[in-house]
């Protein structure tokens, strides 16, 4: 007695394995899943359990080997493959190219040992069907004929076979393979071609080993190997005494791939099955069957009376070998993936109900008597030339028909290929006004017509003359050939044509290249240009605006207010020192001599004027007439002329030609307080002449002094005629200054002394000194006036340019404006005068 060999094997998949195997057991890995509640054991044993690395080889040599050998000695074997969809089953039958599978190696090791034992002489068959919803498919018919469907009936024996089945007589590996390979295409044609899933139906392969042991076998078989086939009057003749009986033994092998196990739920949680009730079906027949033969082989194992092998095909063609008397082993082939835990895990209790199963192996031996043993042989001889007659007819139909077919097929294409020609010829015309002159060209006039038709420069190939279109298409070729000639003339037309412009559009092109270059230059001057204009506009509206505010004519009444502030003093003066100061100087008298009108400029000199021009064109002469002369007598009392000091000449580079050397070069004084003072110091020492000379010299003492001042002092004569030729004598000469006229810077008038000690002259002279300083502020006061009336002159020539509109006018005396204000500027800097007239926060001169 010997258990159903049962046998796990792990698919190796991506994910990690929710099954570990250790020695005979498979269980699951906690880590990876957890067992489920409720649902019992996740640990079995079985007799091998193989993992993902595990080969092909592996489960060959260590499950299927004895069970496949053991069929020499007459035991029947069978090996389920069992589990569910792509978990490796037929993988493990078949195998890939690296890894050959158990059917193949099993067919190696038993033409090896056959082919090895002398001793016997082997008759093999096999056969290759398929059970799909029930019904038998033979895998080893024709093509054809695979739609046939097969019976299984029960003989007298009551045993069942399959009625028709093929079984193939195979006496080397090789025709076993071609067997297989046969059946393994006939399947993948019924899977496409008759919709047969394959993993929904069970596949068998059987094969029936036959052995024979006797001398006479022995014979016959070397003669078979030599492929010398005895009559059977020689064998009897030649071996008569030989045949004393023989031991034959029978067994079948059973390679079965069973249909994916799935439960018959899950097909029909398949929306797709749900609508097909076909499907539906392969699922309850798959279930069914599967149930039955696990059914069949627990109670044939437990030997407890009838056992139901009818109650599916499965079971009918496989009672021989599950009768109790067979070895048998399941391998069940299981998913590694948690996805699969819930089939694997059926798998898992389907092997281990197997597992159960006692069987008692029986080998199958007759002894049988010479006759018998020879009729084996017979029958074998006999099967295998039916065999080769078969198939050779079968063949031989399966040639014709193929011939048939391609002889339709030949046909068919024929008829396209005259019908295509035909198309083609007729488009000949329209394709060449379809192809453009460019394209013909381009293409070195390289058109493809209608068939054959093939047109080069240099030479046309002619269609074969069994064409039947040939002259149609010679007629094509040589239209073809004319217009070629006519299309390259008018090429090279173009071409020259094309060439011509081409050397034009160059140089017109380099023509607007140059002209570009030339817009661009100009555009950067003019932009260049239009900026500084831009700046030269802002400059001179902000100097207008500026020379146009109310400042200057602020300043104006400034100044007025105080000649006007000058000339109440005076007349406060005048009230006080009635009698010792008869000469007062009324400011209104000095008249303002404006040179403008002597000294136009025309408008189209302004360019040529220069600053020196300017500056002495704004210069004005200024008389100051002394009225209401008290004492004719007294020398102080006369005209007397204010020069311009020398730095006003000397300052801003302006230099008048005429001007010496020498009084260029002369220090810069003027009327400052420091004068002023240095002035009164003078006169200080005088008086201290005076009280040392005391009284005895005091009548010769104004003597002296009007003789002192007959030298800067004129006479009104003097002073008129002086005034006179200096009225009449107006410009540049005029006013010219000089060391001399510096000089003239007015001196102290001595007052007219009443006799008396010397506290009186001491005294008197305080007032000339007091007298002396106010003049010194007359003087003071006359620049100012100067200034301002330089200011606007400078203003007149300024409008006076502005109305000539020309930018380069503008500027020029804008320059020469700005200089002169400059001028002044300095001057207002340098003269020390107590005042700043044109000086404010915000630079008012500023540039
Ligand atoms: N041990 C293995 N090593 C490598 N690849 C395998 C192995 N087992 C199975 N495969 C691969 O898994 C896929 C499914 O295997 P297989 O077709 O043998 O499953 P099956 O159980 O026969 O499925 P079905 O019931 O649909 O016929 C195949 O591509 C196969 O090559």
């Amino acid at each position: 007695m010997e258990n159903i060999q049962v046998a796990v094997r792990i698919r190796p998949d991506p994910e990690p394995s929710i099954w570990a195997i250790h020695d005979q057991h498979i269980f699951l890995n906690n880590q990876m899943r957890k067992p489920p509640n409720g649902q019992g054991r996740t640990t079995f044993a079985f007799d091998h359990c193989f993992n993902q690395d595990s080969k092909n080889t592996d489960i060959y040599s260590k499950e299927v080997k004895s069970l496949v050998l053991g069929s020499t000695n007459g035991i029947n074997g069978t090996i389920f493959l069992y589990g569910q969809t792509g978990s490796g089953k037929t993988y493990t039958m078949l195998g890939k190219e690296n890894d050959e599978g158990v059917l193949l190696q099993s067919f190696k090791d038993l033409f090896t040992k056959i082919e090895a034992d002398l001793n016997k002489t082997y008759v093999l068959r096999c056969s290759y069907f398929e059970i799909y919803n029930e019904q038998i498919f033979d895998l080893l018919k024709p093509s054809s004929k695979l739609q046939e469907t097969l019976q299984v009936n029960e003989d007298q024996k009551k045993e069942f076979y399959v009625k028709g089945l093929i079984e193939q007589s195979v006496s080397s590996i090789n025709e076993i393979f071609d067997v297989l390979k046969r059946g393994e295409i006939n399947r993948h044609y019924a899977q496409t071609a008759m919709n047969h899933n394959s993993s929904r139906s069970h596949a068998i392969f059987r094969l029936y080993v036959q052995s024979i042991t006797n001398n006479f076998i022995r014979q016959y078989r070397r003669e078979q190997s030599q492929h010398k086939f005895p009559t059977l009057e020689q064998l009897e003749a030649e071996n008569n005494n030989q045949l004393k009986g023989a031991m034959v033994t029978e067994s079948v092998l059973n390679f079965v791939d069973l249909a994916g196990s799935e439960k018959v739920s899950n097909h029909f949680e398949d929306a797709e099955i749900q609508e097909t009730n076909r499907r539906v079906k392969e699922g309850q027949y798959i279930n069914k069957s599967l149930f039955f033969l696990t059914q069949v082989i627990y109670l044939k194992a437990e030997d407890k009376g009838h056992v139901p092998f009818r109650n599916s095909s499965l079971t009918k063609i496989l009672k021989s070998s599950l009768d109790g008397t067979s070895r048998t082993l399941i391998i069940l082939c299981i998913n590694s993936a948690a996805l699969h835990f819930d089939y694997s895990i059926s798998t898992l209790r389907f092997g281990m109900n197997a597992k159960k199963i006692e069987t008692k192996v029986l080998a199958n031996i007759n002894y049988q008597n010479d006759d018998e043993a020879l009729k084996i042989l017979l029958s074998d001889y006999e099967k295998k030339l039916h065999d080769y007659e078969k198939i050779r007819v079968e063949e031989k139909e399966g040639f014709e028909q193929q011939l048939n077919q391609l002889q339709n097929e030949n046909q068919q294409l024929q008829n396209r290929i005259t019908n295509q020609n035909a198309q083609n010829f007729k488009c000949i015309p329209k394709l060449y006004k379809e192809i453009t002159w460019a394209d013909r060209f381009k293409y070195d006039l390289h058109c493809s017509g209608a068939g054959d038709i093939l047109v080069t420069n240099q030479k046309i190939k002619k269609p074969p003359q069994h064409d039947c279109q040939g002259k149609l298409v010679l007629s094509a070729l040589k239209v073809s050939e004319q217009n070629r000639k006519t299309l390259i003339s008018n090429y090279e037309l173009v071409k020259n044509q094309y060439l011509q412009l081409n050397e034009f559009y160059n140089q017109s092109r380099l023509k607007i290249q140059q002209q570009y270059e030339q817009i661009q230059f100009l555009n950067v001057q003019y932009n260049k240009l239009y900026s500084y204009t831009q700046e030269m506009q802002q400059q001179l509206n902000f100097d207008v605006k500026l020379l146009n505010t109310q400042e200057l004519h602020q300043m104006i009444q400034f100044y007025q207010s105080q000649l006007l502030k000058l000339q109440i003093e005076q007349q406060d003066r005048e009230q006080t020192n009635t009698q010792d100061l008869k000469n007062v100087y009324n400011i209104e008298q000095f008249k303002l001599i404006d040179s403008s009108s002597q000294n136009q400029i025309d408008v189209q000199d302004y360019q040529q004027i220069n600053l020196d021009d300017i500056m002495y064109a704004n210069m004005v002469e200024v008389e100051m007439v002394k009225e209401n002369e008290v004492d004719q007598s007294i020398e102080s009392e006369e005209f007397f002329k204010i020069e311009y000091p020398t730095y006003l000449h000397h300052s801003n580079n302006i230099t008048k030609p005429s001007i010496n050397e020498t009084s260029s070069q002369q220090i810069v004084q003027d009327l400052s307080e420091i004068n002023f003072k240095t002035v009164l110091q003078s006169f200080i020492s005088e008086m201290d002449v005076l009280q040392t000379s005391n009284s005895t010299h005091h009548k010769n003492n104004s003597t002296s002094c009007n003789k002192k001042q007959t030298g800067k002092y004129k006479t009104p004569d003097k002073m008129k005629k002086q005034s006179t030729s200096q009225t009449t004598i107006r410009g540049k000469q005029n006013i010219e200054p000089t060391r001399q006229s510096f000089n003239n810077i007015p001196k102290p008038k001595v007052r007219p002394r009443p006799s008396g000690n010397a506290n009186e002259e001491l005294s008197m002279l305080l007032n000339n000194a007091e007298m002396k300083a106010r003049d010194f502020q007359h003087v003071g006061q006359k620049i100012l006036t100067i200034d301002k009336l330089c200011y606007k002159k400078c203003l007149k020539n300024y409008e006076r340019a502005m109305n000539v509109k020309e930018e380069a006018c503008l500027k020029n005396c804008l320059a020469k404006v700005i200089n002169g204000i400059d001028f002044l500027h300095n001057l207002n800097n340098k003269g020390g005068l107590d005042r700043a007239p044109f000086k404010t926060e915000g630079g008012f001169w500023s540039k």
